[in-house]
């Protein structure tokens, strides 16, 4: 992965900015929390890892802007930061997982001066990008074995290095893969509406001399049935204690599909994306996003522009429908709760 989703350089955050992709390499500079909040919104930084990343970094935004003021405003304007940052996105898990570990040390801190408490939240989102890094790479590892050498794949979505601080989670595993020396070609589905897949999965596999080739959604219905998968590999968003996966929306069907084939659908996540509290993926909240990003498909009228539109971000694929649950920690199969489980409270 030769470029760097987000870093910390001259007090500020630097995100490479997605939606420029695959065309651009650009790189823009957030030194404000409301900017940064609307470049997450915008998808200027997405992947449910990145997201958490980048908004642990917008409470270090939002420290050094305040470090100036009294002590209890001080603290009242870094939670007020975490509670912008947390309105952002509501699907991706992984942010309040984030927001709440830099509510930890913003606690742990209460009492020290204001540029103590800057540099221990500083620190901690150091901690959980170094720390993400090495969680891509163990995931890898764990999945990587379930690839044979000459492995054909489907991904859909972005869940590579630019969903996470590098490497990625689904695409992880196909680096592991090919590392481990097993060749590995991969079908991406573009992944409308916005196309991660074609313009970041793709771009992202070349640049790393992947074989890749970019299908339509409604496409991998007969690639799956004329082409040898091996299997289907995804990422989430948000995993319920039963094994209920939210992922990219067309997840769910294609879930559907690899049953009908008789192909094993894989989701990579690390433990940080799952949701003890919810019993099931029902109470997985998803994110309704703008009609225009239907009705005028990255950039240009796709459709009517007075036409309703049903544009949510997300899908619940049920746990019966998935083969297996890597993380970090290992790989989970159904029945998924005594695992993941274990996994947590590891
Ligand atoms: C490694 S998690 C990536 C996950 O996030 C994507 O959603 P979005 O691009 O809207 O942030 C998609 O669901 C991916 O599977």
């Amino acid at each position: 992965m030769p470029t760097q989703t987000l870093r910390w350089r001259d007090d500020a955050l630097i995100l490479l900015d997605q939606t420029r992709l695959p065309e651009e390499l650009v790189y823009a500079t957030y030194r404000h929390v409301e900017e940064l909040a609307r470049a997450i919104e915008g998808l200027v930084v997405r992947g449910a890892p990145a997201i958490g990343l980048a908004a642990a970094y917008g409470v270090v935004v939002g420290a050094r802007a305040a470090v100036n003021c009294a002590p209890e405003a001080f603290c009242r304007r870094v939670e007020d930061a975490i509670a912008r940052l947390a309105r952002t996105r509501p699907t991706a898990v992984n942010l309040f997982w984030a927001l709440d570990q830099m509510q930890e040390v913003l606690a742990a801190n209460r009492g020290r001066d204001n540029h103590a408490i800057c540099d221990a939240l500083l620190e901690a989102a150091h901690r959980l990008f170094e720390e993400d890094r090495q969680i891509c790479r163990q995931i890898g590892a764990h999945g990587a074995v379930l690839l044979r050498d000459g492995s054909q794949v489907i991904t859909h979505c972005n869940a590579g290095g630019l969903a996470t601080a590098d490497y990625g989670t689904a695409l992880g595993v196909v680096y592991a893969a090919q590392e481990a020396g097993k060749k590995v070609a991969v079908f991406a589905d573009e992944t409308r509406p916005l196309l991660q897949g074609s313009r970041l999965t793709a771009w992202e596999l070349m640049q790393s001399g992947i074989d890749v080739k970019v299908i339509c959604d409604n496409a991998a219905a007969v690639v799956l049935r004329n082409e040898a998968i091996d299997c289907c590999i995804v990422g989430a968003d948000r995993i319920a204690k039963n094994g209920d996966v939210a992922n990219k929306i067309g997840t769910y069907g294609l879930a559907i599909l690899a049953r009908e084939h008789g192909v094993p659908f894989y989701v990579a996540a690390p433990v940080s994306t799952l949701d003890m509290a919810l019993a099931s993926g029902a109470e997985i909240p998803i994110e309704k996003r703008d009609a225009a990003e239907i009705r005028n498909g990255m950039g240009k009228p796709t459709a009517p522009d007075a036409v309703p539109v049903y544009n949510p971000a997300f899908d619940v694929t049920p746990c019966d429908l998935v083969s297996a649950i890597i993380s970090e920690k290992g790989v989970a199969r159904a029945p998924y709760e005594p695992t993941l489980r274990a996994w947590v409270e590891l």
